[in-house]
């Protein structure tokens, strides 16, 4: 499981408490006001930021020490990130070696997972070639290449138009039904927490509410 205990951070004038345990597999949808603190909590998590006090821990073990690509953590932004001079394929390949020294084998999991996010026949595009809805798909197939049992998205399908929402938010839940991770996805949107099936997490001065799903 996960758990947060105290894990304290201040900026500023602000402060944050968060105390929070959640099972090995489920799905959260963070929700709170801009600026409440959503994008912190999963930079915490992720080892983007440091907490000033209390601990992060996964399957009981502290991650503070470690760094954030040692932890068993993935991350997906609105901004995919994805490397404008580098394929689909490429792009996606990172997600299990940032050398991109892939074997056959490798190869062959990164066109898996192409097929099932829908990018079949677009492993040779560069980004530049892709619609927004397509670059998500590229940005969701690395996370899953990676399989981190902890899965982190930060309003993964904001800047998605309707429809294209509606099929990405499909796509999502059934590879997450597949490898079953810890999911926590922040959204301004109580209708992508309906439509994941997620319980709430909400973040009101400084602390997590969490709600029954
Ligand atoms: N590294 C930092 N240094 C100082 N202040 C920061 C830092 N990161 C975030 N903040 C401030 O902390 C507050 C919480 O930011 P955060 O990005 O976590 O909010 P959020 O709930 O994700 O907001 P939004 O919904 O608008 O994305 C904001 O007021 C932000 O300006």
């Amino acid at each position: 499981m996960l758990q947060l205990d105290h894990t304290g951070i201040a900026f500023a004038e602000r402060e944050w408490e968060f105390d929070l345990t959640l099972a090995t597999h489920g799905v959260h949808a963070l929700l709170g006001r801009s600026g409440s603190g959503k994008s912190t909590l999963l930079n915490l998590i992720a080892g983007f930021m440091r907490p000033d006090s209390g601990d992060i821990r996964w399957q009981g073990q502290s991650l503070l020490p470690m760094q954030p690509s040692l932890r068993p953590v993935t991350s997906l932004f609105q901004q995919q990130n994805l490397f404008s001079h580098l394929t689909v394929r490429q792009n996606t390949g990172l997600g299990i070696d940032p050398g991109l020294k892939l074997s056959a084998a490798q190869i062959q999991s990164i066109q898996s997972v192409l097929i099932d996010v829908g990018l079949e026949g677009m492993e040779h595009k560069l980004p530049g070639m892709l619609s927004g809805g397509e670059q998500q798909r590229v940005a969701l197939a690395r996370c899953l290449l990676r399989r981190r049992p902890l899965l982190l998205l930060d309003e993964p399908f904001s800047a998605l138009d309707a429809t294209t929402r509606q099929e990405m938010i499909t796509l999502t839940r059934t590879v997450i039904a597949q490898y079953k991770p810890c999911v926590i996805m922040v959204t301004h949107d109580e209708e992508d927490a309906v439509a994941m099936q997620a319980s709430i997490l909400r973040i009101q001065d400084g602390r997590i509410n969490h709600e029954a799903g």
